[in-house]
Parts: structure tokens; C-alpha cells; sequence
């Protein structure tokens, strides 16, 4: 007998938490549990506001669909809904095994803007991810300067989240000395367009990663100069086949693979860790996002103080 249950969840973030310019006080999304006999398998379906185009309702209905599918005795069935195939197959894969348990869990941190907190935070780390653009470019420079200089075995990945011109993209190389621009080991999207980002690239000897770039029509996965990363969100990306496709591509170009959250549960979190750890081994992860959350859902994160929800604490919204 084939199972299958609905939970949607609500998780508050914490004060002041902004994505692409809007305050959000509060995550929703929807957890999807398969049975099969004795096996079960777990999905998180939880579109992000600014960020996915379909909305929690279209990513209900169309994971209902695909459900009554498989409920039926069918296979899985993708309905082109990113959100709803990615939490139905790899719902699909915990439940076959397909996903390995081994996960990793080591990810890079991930900072904003005050400085004091930062070298707090940053020393002895190899490895931060500081989002730039929100402030002056020049700010930025000379922030990166001052944390590159002071803190010798730290390297960057930096996200711009396209907030640039080139002319602002020039002002912030312009206070970051070329010999430290050796230790960013890339720029997430610095420009507005794919062109200025690739220009900057090549003009400042500073890499450049694809993010917002790869989810656009007629991106096509290649080697280019100044180019050395793809971020991958599987929520934003649609089936764990389709994120198995873009991962192949990416490091058949020669290209690093960053599995990245879309500020998924601690559910989420856990299951992208696995992911790495089976498609992209050795590249570090880019999931901390738990720390913008109140709480923990389900399955938890090893090492996070928040307290975990259980599901006896989910509300069940629809089953087959
Ligand atoms: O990739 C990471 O390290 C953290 C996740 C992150 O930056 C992010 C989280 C939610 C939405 C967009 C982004 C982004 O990479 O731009
Ligand atoms: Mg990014």
C-alpha cells in the first residue's frame, strides 16, 4: 500500500531578515511524506518569495497531482513546477534509497556587512561567503580589503545578487589590492547583466560564479573565461534528475558545484547536505541559512541549539 501525506509548516525567521529587498518574517512551505510498506521517505516543497515564480498554492496542487500518480502505483510524473518536483522526487529517492544517508554538513558561513561582528566570526575560518551590494561599493572594497589583509588564511566567495553596474563593479575592485583578489574564490553574479558580470571578470582577475544567471531561459552550461562556479538551488531547479543533469553539465565544463539553499527547513538543510556529499564531494556546501530561522523542523541539524519541532506539531493538509 502506497501512502502519501501532506504537512504544511510555518517557521518565524528572525526580525530584520530580508530577501531581494523585502522583509519576510516568516517561511512557509509544505513537507511531503511517502509510505511503502515499511519505507518512507520525506520532501520539502517551499517555493521562496522573490525567487520562485510559482506560488505555494501552484506547488500544492501540482505535488497533489503528482501524489494520486504515484499513490496509483505509477512512477514519478514532473509537472515543470520546480518546488513540487523537487520535493516529490527526492521524496521518492529517500523512500528507494536512491539518496545516500552520508551527508555534508560542513558549509560556509555566510555574513553580512558589520564589520566587528565579521572578524569575530571569520578568524581562523578558510572559508566565508559575504554577500556585497547592499551597501556602497566602495564600502564593500574596503571591507573585503580589511578582512583579506588582516585575516591571511581567509578566502571569500562573495554575492553581489546582481546589484551592480559596471562602473559601481570597478569602484569596489578598485580597494581590493589584485594581490588579494587571488583569495575570493569567486563573485556570485557582481552585475546586473550575464555580459557586465563576464566583462568585470576578465577586467579584475576576480572569478565569477552563476546563480540568478543559470535559472534564465536559455542559459546553457559551458566553459568561459573568468567563469570557475555554478550555484545550484534544487528548490529553484525542479527534479532531483534535473539537478543530476545540471550538475553533470557544470562539472563536465570544467565548472565548481555549489549546492546552495533557498532557505529550506532544517528538513531541507539535511537533505541538500546528503545531496553534496554524493554529487559534488569536496566542494563546500552553501546552506547556512538555519541561523536566519526560530526553530528546527522534523530532522535536525547537527550541532544547532534551536528546538525542533516535531511532526506531531505539523498541520496535515491533505493525504492519499
Ligand atoms: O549560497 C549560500 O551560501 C547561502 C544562500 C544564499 O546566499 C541565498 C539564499 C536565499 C536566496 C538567495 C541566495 C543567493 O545565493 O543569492
Ligand atoms: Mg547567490
Amino acid at each position: 500500500m502506497r501512502r502519501a501525506t501532506l504537512y504544511r509548516y510555518q517557521l518565524p525567521l528572525v526580525p530584520g531578515t530580508v530577501l531581494r529587498d523585502r522583509r519576510v518574517a516568516e517561511r512557509e512551505g509544505l513537507l511531503v511524506q511517502l509510505r511503502h510498506g515499511a519505507a518512507e521517505g520525506w520532501g520539502e516543497v517551499a517555493p521562496l518569495p522573490g525567487f520562485s515564480a510559482e506560488t505555494l498554492a501552484e506547488a500544492q496542487a501540482a505535488v497533489q497531482a503528482g501524489l494520486r500518480v504515484w499513490q496509483a502505483g505509477g512512477g514519478f510524473s514532473g509537472s515543470g513546477v520546480p518546488s513540487a518536483d523537487w520535493g516529490l522526487s527526492i521524496a521518492l529517492a529517500e523512500l528507494t534509497g536512491t539518496l545516500p544517508e552520508a551527508a555534508d554538513f560542513t558549509t560556509v558561513p555566510l555574513c553580512h556587512g558589520d564589520p566587528d561582528a565579521l572578524f569575530a566570526r571569520l578568524a581562523g575560518q578558510p572559508l566565508a561567503k559575504m554577500k556585497v551590494g547592499l551597501y556602497e561599493a566602495v564600502r564593500d572594497g574596503m571591507l573585503v580589503q580589511l578582512l583579506l589583509e588582516a585575516l591571511p588564511d581567509l578566502h571569500l566567495r562573495l554575492d553581489a545578487n546582481r546589484s551592480w553596474t559596471p562602473e559601481k563593479a570597478r569602484q569596489f575592485a578598485r580597494y581590493v589590492d589584485p594581490a588579494l583578489r587571488a583569495r575570493i574564490a569567486f563573485l556570485e553574479e557582481p552585475c546586473r547583466t550575464p555580459q557586465a558580470s563576464r566583462a568585470f571578470a576578465q577586467e579584475s582577475g576576480i572569478p565569477t560564479a552563476w546563480d540568478e544567471s543559470a535559472r534564465e531561459a536559455g542559459f546553457r552550461v559551458q566553459a568561459e573565461p573568468g567563469v570557475t562556479a555554478l550555484v545550484v538551488k534544487p528548490m529553484l531547479l525542479g527534479s532531483l534528475a534535473q539537478v543530476q543533469a545540471r550538475i553533470r553539465e557544470a562539472q563536465a565544463a570544467g565548472l565548481a558545484v555549489v549546492i546552495s539553499s533557498s532557505v529550506e527547513s532544517s528538513l531541507g538543510l539535511t537533505q541538500l547536505a546528503r545531496l553534496a556529499a554524493w554529487l559534488t564531494p569536496g566542494s563546500a556546501t552553501g546552506l547556512d541559512t538555519l541561523s536566519l530561522m526560530a526553530a528546527q523542523l522534523v530532522r535536525p541539524w547537527p550541532g544547532s541549539a534551536l528546538p525542533l519541532r516535531p511532526v506531531a506539531d505539523l498541520q496535515e493538509v491533505w493525504s492519499c
